[in-house]
């Protein structure tokens, strides 16, 4: 499976003679795993039918025995055959009962393996505490659920912040690792912090922990438009991309029925990306695809895409993963342009100088688990491309060149 999703990278690896003896091992791990089974349940089959036949013959004796010792020589010849056809029937009727009994023995042991798999999970979820299973359920929270509220409050959230975080101290969960110590953050509308810092500084991991799918070792992280799906959207490196027509893409995660179809922007947007010849080779925006999308689409196409998806949301927040790291500087404008001129506040990861004017604050993970915190203002011509500026004076007064915990990464 892992193979035939990534033909085409290994191909380009020449990778088929190790990819070939990587996949025999496997392989012949499958058929020893295989021939063991087979052995066990040899064993038990050949109890079973021994049993079987074992009952009948059993039966036999216990209906000849009293024949032939003369048990039944003082009963005329009726009363004899009467007899033995009752006493046939009875030990035949018990053989029977007990053949079945051994013909489930099998059956036995397969529900006896799910049951074990079943009590191990039991017991799993018996170790999460009342904490954990709340945690677990606000995750599960359908977007369907939050859609009516979401929309409702909308243009509400602008005088609200995303996520409000204050000395939070992260990384990886049941691990020693520390990306960063004691981070305080707030993302306010119209104040759009980019994320900087070396590959594996720890900076997926902080959205991974705004969203909620990551707890933190130590501090609070308060959401407060960041609980409501309907207002903070996140777009990965790698988008995902469900099954069914465009149309499904661009409202996903809504359903058909959750939103209004608005043919007219969508159109735009895509013509805004560049994505207006997609229609026409699919035949339409509704036309049901039954291809895997991952793998008709390039990476740029992907992203382009799930840029769509967010303007036809519109949310006030979005936080973007490197969410143009496959498209190019100049495309990049055009999406975060337009992000813009929708008003979307973003907290985005990214590595080109070019996104720099789009965003207030930069928020920069060293690796040591330390972290800065400045305004942009400096780097870039001052104004922001939707004429903002962030006025966000305040925010940055007090937070900037603020240093996280000294020392190196180090374990908790
Ligand atoms: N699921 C995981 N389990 C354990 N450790 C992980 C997991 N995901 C990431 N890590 C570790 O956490 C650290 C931070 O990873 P993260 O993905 O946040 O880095 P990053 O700054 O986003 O890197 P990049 O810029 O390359 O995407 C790394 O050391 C990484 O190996």
């Amino acid at each position: 499976m892992h193979l035939r999703v990534n033909a085409e990278s290994a191909a380009f690896y020449h990778a088929a003679a190790i990819e070939e003896d990587k996949t025999n091992t496997k392989l012949h791990d499958l058929l020893a795993t295989q021939k063991k089974l087979i052995r066990w349940e040899f064993v038990l089959k050949f109890c079973i039918s021994s049993a079987d036949y074992l009952g009948s013959i059993l039966s036999y004796i216990a209906i000849a025995f009293p024949i032939f010792y003369g048990h039944y020589d003082d009963l005329p010849p009726a009363d004899m055959s009467s007899l033995i056809s009752k006493n046939a029937f009875v030990s035949i009727y018990l053989i029977n009962c007990f053949t079945t009994l051994m013909d489930q023995a099998s059956s036995v042991t397969d529900v006896a393996g799910t049951a074990h798999r079943i009590g191990q999970l039991f017991e799993v979820l018996a170790t999460l505490t009342e904490d954990q299973k709340e945690h677990r359920n606000s995750l599960c929270r359908p977007y369907s659920e939050s859609f009516q509220e979401g929309s409702n409050s909308v243009r509400e959230m602008t005088t609200r912040y995303a996520f409000e975080m204050e000395g939070v101290t992260y990384g990886p969960p049941k691990s020693s690792i520390v990306c960063c110590r004691g981070l305080t953050l707030q993302l306010k509308p119209n104040s759009n912090i980019l994320v900087t810092g070396d590959s594996g500084c720890g900076k997926t991991s902080l959205i991974r922990i705004i969203s909620g799918l990551w707890r933190s070792y130590q501090g609070s992280v308060n959401l407060g438009a960041g609980r409501i799906p309907q207002e903070i959207m996140y777009l990965p490196q790698k988008p995902y991309l469900t099954n069914g027509s465009l149309w499904d893409q661009i409202v996903f995660p809504s359903s058909e029925t959750e939103v209004i179809p608005d043919d007219y922007k969508i159109y735009q947007y895509l013509s805004a990306v560049g994505l207006d010849p997609l229609v026409e080779r699919i035949g339409g925006l509704d036309k049901d695809m039954d291809w895997n999308w991952h793998d008709e689409l390039s990476p740029g196409e992907m992203q382009r895409l799930s840029f769509v998806r967010l303007f036809f949301h519109h949310p006030p927040f979005a936080i973007l993963d490197e969410a143009t790291s496959q498209v190019s500087e100049d495309m990049e404008t055009i999406l975060y342009q337009t992000c813009a001129d929708l008003h979307i506040t973003l907290l985005s990861v990214g590595h080109r100088n070019s996104i720099r004017r789009f965003h207030d604050f930069v928020l920069h993970i060293s690796n040591d688990g330390g972290w800065t915190f400045q305004p942009l203002s400096n780097d870039h011509d001052g104004s922001r491309p939707d004429g903002g500026g962030g006025g966000e004076g305040s925010q940055s007064g007090h937070r900037e060149q603020r240093d996280g915990a000294k020392g190196g990464r180090r374990a908790v």
